[in-house]
């Protein structure tokens, strides 16, 4: 299977205009034209880096979660001698443990035990009725 495209860093400094917008972060080269009028933050301040690193930049902002994944959307590829680390795929909210945890659940079978439940529930009643009404019957 193919690995990741490698782009040298001069590759991607051809790449700086707002009709073609190229970044690195963590390594990763980014195509983020189609994203410059969407970004939150504004365009300017993705075109002051672009075609160049900008790794310092995306995290001095503190970006969320959901911004760092983002990132993976439009990778094109990898800077050439970047080691990459891998996105935290973890919104924050689960941790990994409570992630992998299995709920733990009972289940009630309707078998024979709760058969013999509903026949107590039925004559036991009419059983209390039954000597209430006998008492009743004799000492009038
Ligand atoms: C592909 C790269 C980028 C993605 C996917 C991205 C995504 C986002 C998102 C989703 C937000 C909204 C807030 C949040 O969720 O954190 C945001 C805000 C912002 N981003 Fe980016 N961003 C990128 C690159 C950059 C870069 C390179 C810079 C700076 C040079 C930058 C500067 C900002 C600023 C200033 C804000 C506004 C923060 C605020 O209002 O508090 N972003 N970005």
């Amino acid at each position: 299977m193919a690995g990741p495209r490698v782009f040298t860093q001069s590759q991607v400094a051809q790449h700086k205009s707002n009709k073609d917008c190229w970044l690195v972060i963590n390594g990763r080269v980014l195509d983020v034209t189609k994203f410059l009028v969407e970004h939150p933050g504004g365009e300017e301040v993705i075109l002051e880096v672009a075609g160049k690193e900008a790794t310092n930049e995306f995290d001095a902002i503190g970006h969320s979660k959901t911004a760092q994944k983002l990132i993976l959307k439009y990778q094109v590829g990898v800077l050439q001698g970047a080691t990459v680390p891998d996105v935290d795929m973890n919104d924050g909210v689960v941790d990994k443990e409570s992630n992998t945890k299995e709920m733990s659940a009972f289940v009630l079978k309707d078998g024979a035990n709760s058969k013999s439940i509903a026949f107590y529930e039925f004559f036991v009643p009419l059983l209390v009725a039954g000597l209430y009404f006998g008492y009743r019957c004799l000492t009038i």
